[in-house]
Order: C-alpha cells, then sequence, then structure tokens
C-alpha cells in the first residue's frame, strides 16, 4: 500500500529544465494523478517566504474579534465566494443535492473558518475586503499572493497540457480571464472525541470543484485523500519539510470531465492529524488549531468542458456530458452555503 510519503516531484526540472527533463517531468505528473490523484511539489515556484508570512497574516485575520471580522462578510449563498466566513457558515459535501439531505448534513457542523479573495479585477466576483485600517497590509499582501500562485498555476496547466500532448498553452488559454480563489483556512482546537466520533467535522470527503488546486498545510497534519484503488480507504498527506516546502495539488472535477477520468478529482479530506505523526497529541483531549492556504483554479465561465480528443475512444467511451465551467462550478458551489 502506498504511503503518500513519497511521490515528491520537483517543479523546476519542468519550469527550467531540458526538453528530456520536461518530458520525464510530465510523464511522473501524468503517473501521479493516474495512481495517487494528488502530487506534491517542491521548487514549486511560490516564494517560500510569502508563504510562511501568508500564514502569519492568516493567524493575525482569524485572532481578530468576530465582530471585526464580519466587517468584510461572505454575502448570503454561494455566490459571490468572498470574504469571512464564520465557523458553520459552510459545509462541504459530495454529491448530495437534494435541499432537505443537505440541511441534514449540516447538523454536523464544518469546524473551519476562512477568508476568500480572488483576483483584483474579477467583477463578477469583487473581493470583500476589511476597512484598512483593521488589518493594514492585509489586503495588500493578499493581492500580491494570489497573483504569486496563479502564476504557478499557469505552469501548472502547462505541464498538464503538455503531458496530454496538447498544445503547451491548450489549459491556459481556458483559464485566461484568471477567476480562481485565494482561501485562508482556519479550523480551530476541536475536541478529540467530538472529531472522532463524527458529531463535528473539519472539512467533509469531497473533491474540488474546479480544474486543480494548489495547497499549502501548515505542520498539523490532518489532510487525508482516498485511495485510488480503494473507496473509502484515506491516507494521510503528511506535511513534510517547513512551511512553503511543499506545494500539494490535487485535479478538480472539471479536470476529471476533460480527460474523461483518466485523471480523477481525488476526494480528500481533514481530520484530526494522524497519530503516527503526532504522538503527544494523544495525551490530549483536543486537536490543535490548524491553518491552510488553497488556491482553486478554474476555467473561465463560458468554457464548455467535455472530454478532449486523445482521451476518449471507441474502446473507452466519453463518460460525460459537455457542460460551461459556470453552470457546473455553481450547481456545486450552490450546495455548500
Ligand atoms: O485544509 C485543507 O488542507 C484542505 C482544504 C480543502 O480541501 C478545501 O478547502 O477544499
Ligand atoms: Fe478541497
Amino acid at each position: 500500500m502506498k504511503t503518500h510519503t513519497s511521490g515528491v516531484l520537483d517543479f523546476s526540472t519542468y519550469r527550467t529544465g531540458s526538453l528530456k527533463q520536461r518530458q520525464e517531468f510530465v510523464g511522473q505528473l501524468d503517473d501521479a494523478f493516474r495512481n495517487d490523484g494528488f502530487v506534491r511539489l517542491i521548487n514549486h515556484g511560490v516564494d517560500k517566504d510569502k508563504v510562511k508570512m501568508c500564514f502569519a497574516w492568516s493567524a493575525q485575520f482569524f485572532s481578530l474579534p468576530a465582530d471585526v471580522k464580519m466587517l468584510a462578510p461572505h454575502p448570503p449563498g454561494a455566490s459571490p465566494h468572498r470574504g469571512y466566513s464564520a465557523i458553520g457558515a459552510e459545509k462541504i459535501t459530495q454529491d448530495v443535492f437534494d435541499r432537505s439531505n443537505l440541511m441534514e448534513l449540516r447538523q454536523t457542523p464544518d469546524m473551519k473558518e476562512s477568508f476568500e479573495s480572488g483576483h483584483v479585477s474579477d467583477e463578477r466576483q469583487p473581493n470583500i475586503w476589511l476597512p484598512e485600517e483593521q488589518l493594514p497590509g492585509f489586503r495588500a499582501f493578499m493581492e500580491d499572493f494570489y497573483c504569486e500562485c496563479s502564476l504557478v498555476v499557469h505552469s501548472v496547466l502547462d505541464a498538464l497540457s503538455t503531458a496530454l500532448c496538447l498544445p503547451v498553452h491548450y489549459f491556459q488559454s481556458k483559464h485566461s480571464h484568471d477567476t480562481f480563489q485565494l482561501r485562508l483556512l482556519h479550523y480551530p482546537s476541536v475536541s478529540r472525541k467530538l472529531l472522532n466520533e463524527a458529531k463535528i467535522s473539519r472539512i467533509g470527503a469531497h473533491s474540488d470543484f474546479g480544474s486543480l488546486t494548489l495547497l499549502f498545510q501548515d505542520s498539523s497534519g490532518g489532510l487525508e485523500v482516498e485511495s485510488m484503488q480503494s473507496t473509502g480507504n484515506f491516507q494521510p498527506v503528511h506535511p513534510i519539510g517547513e512551511i512553503g516546502d511543499v506545494l500539494v495539488v490535487n485535479l478538480g472535477d472539471l479536470m476529471e470531465r476533460w480527460t474523461n477520468g483518466r485523471w480523477k478529482a481525488v476526494v480528500h479530506r481533514v481530520m484530526g492529524p494522524a497519530v503516527d505523526q503526532r504522538t503527544e497529541i494523544i495525551a490530549s483531549d483536543e486537536y490543535p488549531a490548524r491553518y491552510s492556504i488553497p488556491f482553486f483554479a478554474g476555467p473561465n465561465e463560458d468554457v464548455v468542458v467535455e472530454p478532449l480528443p486523445g482521451c476518449w475512444s471507441m474502446s473507452n467511451p466519453k463518460k460525460f456530458t459537455p457542460i460551461t465551467a459556470g453552470v457546473y462550478t455553481q450547481k456545486r458551489a450552490d450546495t455548500s452555503y
């Protein structure tokens, strides 16, 4: 069985390597997405000091009094997905669209709070910031960090296009509006007993909706992915190295649809840290707080996503019908709020 402590790829071999190194890299990327559903990148291109600073800003933001955080409130409903969501506001689910079933699932709240922002010129989902004097510098930092992450998304999209023998900028051209989302997540310290007995959750098992997700996690642990080979079997994705050393990349539903399932949108969740990683927490009644920073990328709203040529054949027919990225994403997002 794979333990997910291996499978780390060096992204600099793609970004600055020779043709041969780039070919090797995309082959390994393809293997990782087919077999594990995610990959860990080192030398990923996001400035490590900025990642650490982003965690520091995140801790500062979430430590503000509740009424101050509510000066940048996430509007009611799923859209725009911007601003601050308090604990319990969002409940992530998978494959449940019926309102009464969703209400029942909400009885087990996700114990997390989040702050979402996007591109400065995203008119469809304008940013919602705190008044500047409440946390001076926060907005400028997040706007810059967004650009840093977006650049890496575009490089990964090129690598994915190359892995599928598509023109190198194929996927980039479908993401030209840069309607991505930078998310700060804080999971407060919670009772081990309640989490282990599933009376509360941190983030329940789900796949991401868009095309790909970059994820930085702190050293707490708790992220798990479902095995591609055995449904229901979750394996921890241990944090390794210092904060910012490693970037976890997983694919979302729309990339699964584009590739006709060659690459799956891996199901993942956040639980308590794995015991083999943090033995000291066994003695405590509480799991420590956790912070993470996902960055979600998705295609332009009007892009029609359907299985790409080369990803289906007579013997491997299309598994998905065409749908626009905007319609698909909204359908899934609507279930979360
Ligand atoms: O906190 C994490 O590590 C994962 C968060 C996540 O899966 C999400 O926000 O979609
Ligand atoms: Fe996720």
